[in-house]
């Protein structure tokens, strides 16, 4: 993204990846629990002790190092020590944000949060056996929860720029409490809440040929999503917008 962020068009992505955790959690919920792929040693593999959902995680994102992902600053692995230089030329992506904000990676909370809180709720249970397909679909979950909740460093350089008397005080104060008041707008997150639980019935929603169905059925229970935003991406988003900004004038 190009400098000259404004707070209308970091909120227009951040309502084109709703689309994409939308989807990505419709992938995932073709599978049932699957609950081997998320056990220690499980898959065998020769010199590998993790989860095979692990495995994948870590091997996925170590190829995509060798071609640059990394280098975006929207972009944060989940496993910051199993990376490859790049093979590739730089791509000069644009460095809009402060450098002291490349530090902050809240992944290991947000691979807590998807396996222990969010997945329990919306997988039903039983085993298909398709651990491959049921990792690759956990990649790609995880990965729209982090690029989103990671935006955050976004939404809070537009805040910073637009008020920087207001932020600079409480960022030298160092008042985490006052900046965190300072950046919630609680109009927006009832909109981003109601409208992540339209999206998941509009997008999840059954369709059959048959007129007399009365019950509308869906892939994903909307107020799970929308339970998943109020209690996890949007406080995260705020976490990684507060810890962005108590090192925006290092
Ligand atoms: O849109 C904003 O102003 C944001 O800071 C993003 C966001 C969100 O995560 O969606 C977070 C905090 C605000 O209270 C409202 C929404």
């Amino acid at each position: 993204m190009a400098d000259g962020l404004t707070l209308e068009c970091v909120r227009e992505s951040l309502i084109r990846q709703e689309d994409t955790i939308v989807f990505s959690l419709i992938e995932r919920s073709n599978y049932p629990m699957n609950s081997p792929v998320y056990v220690e040693g499980f898959a065998d593999i020769p010199g590998f002790t993790g989860s095979l959902v692990e495995y994948v995680v870590r091997k996925t994102q170590a190829v995509h190092s060798t071609v640059g992902r990394y280098e975006s600053q929207e972009e944060h692995p989940f496993f910051p020590d199993n990376l490859l230089p790049s093979l590739l030329p730089s791509y000069n992506h644009p460095k809009v944000l402060h450098p002291a904000g490349d530090a902050i990676n809240i992944n290991t909370t947000i691979w807590d949060m998807y396996f222990n809180q969010l997945l329990p709720l919306f997988a039903t249970e039983g085993d298909d056996s398709n651990y491959a397909q049921t990792a690759a679909c956990d990649l790609e979950c995880l990965q729209a929860l982090s690029r989103r909740i990671h935006y955050g460093k976004y939404v809070a350089e537009v805040k910073f720029k637009d008020s920087p008397d207001d932020y600079g005080t409480l960022i030298r104060a160092q008042d985490r409490d006052a900046l965190m008041k300072l950046l919630t707008c609680e109009a927006i997150e009832e909109m981003v809440k109601r409208r992540v639980e339209k999206k998941a019935m509009a997008f999840g929603q059954e369709v059959t040929l048959n007129g007399t169905d009365k019950e509308v059925k869906y892939k994903v229970d909307p107020f799970v999503v929308s339970r998943l935003y109020e209690e996890w991406v949007m406080p995260l988003t705020k976490l990684v917008e507060v810890e962005y900004l108590l090192r925006r004038l290092d």
